[in-house]
């Protein structure tokens, strides 16, 4: 897949469980991408090693079925070894330049930025491809993860890189995101704890139709 342009950061941006069933991962992933995930990135802080080469590698094949970006998170080498669509980089990740290095410049490289717009301003500056911002609301899923202001999320769209939030997103507060300036919007378990699956990316996705 060549480098997604800007646009293609935009809806439903869902994030894998942390599964160590691959074919249940598999089945959640098809259902999540079914319903119209734009894009999947692969975070899975229960497995490691060649069990998360597999996992990725399976599910880099149904994205590409389904014309879906995949992103890994934290793992450059993984994401090049894989020929990933991209990688996902926190803080603690490594440099955006060294990534870019390695993956080359077709691949998209997201930069976590919590609640901080200088972060958010050197990264565009380093050549990431978004820049994401949260948590917006207590999650459950990373309770620690520093709050995010949505103000920030207008600036942040200056910088000319596509804006993914993240954090407690729920179909109850998801069009807040989307009117603070979100391009994207990165769920977990509002996605995966949803009784249908499907329906619940569908449903997050026109948001932004
Ligand atoms: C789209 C997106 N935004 C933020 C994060 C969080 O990344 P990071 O700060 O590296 O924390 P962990 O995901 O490693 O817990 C993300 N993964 N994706
Ligand atoms: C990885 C991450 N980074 C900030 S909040 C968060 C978790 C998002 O999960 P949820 O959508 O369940 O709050």
């Amino acid at each position: 897949m060549t480098k997604n342009s800007p646009v293609a950061i935009r809806g439903l941006y869902a994030i894998t469980p942390d599964e160590t069933d691959t074919a249940r991962l598999l089945d959640l992933c098809k259902m999540a991408l079914a319903g119209g995930a734009t894009v999947l990135q692969y975070r899975n802080k229960r497995v490691s090693g060649e069990q998360a080469r597999e996992q990725a590698q399976a599910l880099l094949a149904m994205c590409r079925a389904y014309r879906v970006p995949l992103i890994i998170n934290d793992d450059v080498e993984l994401a090049a070894k894989l020929d990933a669509d991209g990688v996902h980089l926190g803080i603690d990740d490594g440099d955006i330049t060294a990534a870019r290095s390695t993956l080359g410049a077709s691949k998209i490289i997201g930069a976590s930025c919590y609640n901080n717009l200088g972060l958010a301003q050197q990264a565009a500056r380093l050549g990431a491809d978004y820049v994401a911002f949260g948590a917006c609301f207590p999650s459950s899923t990373k309770p620690h993860a520093p709050r995010a202001d949505m103000t920030l999320f207008q600036q942040a769209r200056e910088l000319g890189v596509p804006v993914v939030a993240i954090g407690g997103i729920t179909l109850d507060n998801a069009a807040s995101v989307v009117s603070a300036g979100a391009d994207a919007i990165a769920v977990i378990g509002a996605l995966w704890n949803a009784a249908d699956i499907k329906a619940q990316a569908n449903q997050f996705n026109q948001l932004f139709s």
